[in-house]
């Protein structure tokens, strides 16, 4: 004898969904200030100069990151992660800039530090700001990114950055063995508490275009870094490089960039239970914005649509451009 489906009427699907009183009581996840990281560029100038291809995003004096660091106080924002801009008078082939202890990164530290001490402070700790050719790493002359003593460099930068008073560092270069010698410095050098974010899984993107603008390394830059981070192929890789990570003192780990890699973010989560963040990177916000510019999609809908389907992948939080925007909407 043929039945009818058990199912239907029993269950109807859409009861749960008549009223936003019932949409909000059997929500599976939701979205707060508290999710997220405001990712902020810096300059050593003066004012707020605009990023053409991030509309919306300025690079910020000193001065005005310690206001932008109220800001993300009074807004509800546990964490800023700084960017630099650096000029081209301030990059050569070996990066020097980025070990200076009174280079632009410790000088907005401190003041963002004094200004709001209850907002954490994370640092990009990479060469490709200060680098002549662009790369996270130094370049030997046969073209190649150097792993190790690129690795020597990156952990003096991490020991200027927490020296300064950033809390947490966050490797963003994919030299293979920097969170183990950065963790091993931190613990020699006193800075036990000191939390390092690794940009474990980071893959070769296109999505960093204006991000390169924005900090002046898409001019500087010679090839490609293909050699270091991910292919975007792979996703069973990011599983290996998130636990070499972890084995070797990373507190969080990241996956960058975000919205096309949500089912690394929710391998990674699952797979380890660590703190996972996603990174929602440049070319995902100019995306946004000009597709709202044009009025062809409602940008601020889907910043929040995007900004909670990181939650639902299981990111622990966000780092995005549109920090400032969403809480204040979250309010
Ligand atoms: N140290 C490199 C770094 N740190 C953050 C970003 C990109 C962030 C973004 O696009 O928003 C990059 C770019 C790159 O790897 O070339
Ligand atoms: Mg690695």
């Amino acid at each position: 004898m043929t039945q009818f489906p058990q199912s239907f009427p029993g269950t109807r699907m859409r009861r749960l969904r008549q009223a936003p009183w019932a949409r909000s009581l059997v929500a599976e996840h939701v979205l707060t200030p508290a999710d997220l990281v405001w990712a902020v560029f810096v300059h050593d100038g003066e004012g707020r100069i605009p990023v053409a291809s991030l509309p919306g995003v300025d690079r910020l004096s000193v001065a005005e990151a310690a206001l932008a660091a109220k800001r993300a106080r009074a807004l509800g924002i546990p964490a800023i992660a700084l960017f630099p801009y650096i000029g081209p008078e301030g990059k050569d082939d070996e990066g020097s800039g980025a070990l200076s202890p009174d280079g632009l990164v410790p000088r907005a530290l401190k003041a963002m530090k004094d200004a709001a001490p209850e907002v954490g402070l994370i640092t990009d700790v990479a060469l490709d700001a200060y680098t002549s050719h662009g790369h996270d790493g130094l370049l030997d002359e046969d073209g190649t990114i150097p792993n190790d003593a690129t690795v020597e460099r990156l952990v003096e930068q991490a020991l200027v950055h927490v020296g300064a008073g950033a809390d947490v560092v966050a490797p963003s270069d994919m030299m293979d063995g920097r969170i183990g010698a950065i963790r091993y410095a931190f613990e020699e050098e006193g800075f036990t508490n000191a939390m390092i974010l690794a940009y474990a899984a980071k893959y070769a993107s296109g999505f960093y275009g204006p991000y390169r603008e924005a900090i002046g390394s898409a001019a500087a830059l010679k090839g490609d870094k293909k050699t270091y981070q991910q292919d975007p192929a792979n996703s069973d890789e990011a599983l290996r490089e998130v636990a070499l990570d972890l084995a070797d003192g990373a507190d969080m780990v990241m996956v960058k960039p975000g919205l096309p890699y949500l089912d690394i973010v929710h391998r990674v989560s699952t797979t380890f239970g660590v703190p996972t963040l996603a990174y929602q990177v440049s070319g995902e916000y100019a995306q946004i914005m000009a597709a709202a510019q044009n009025g062809w999609i409602d940008g601020d809908r889907v910043m929040m649509e995007t900004l909670m389907s990181f939650k639902r992948a299981g990111a622990a939080g966000v780092i995005t451009y549109f920090a400032e925007r969403a809480a204040e909407k979250l309010g």
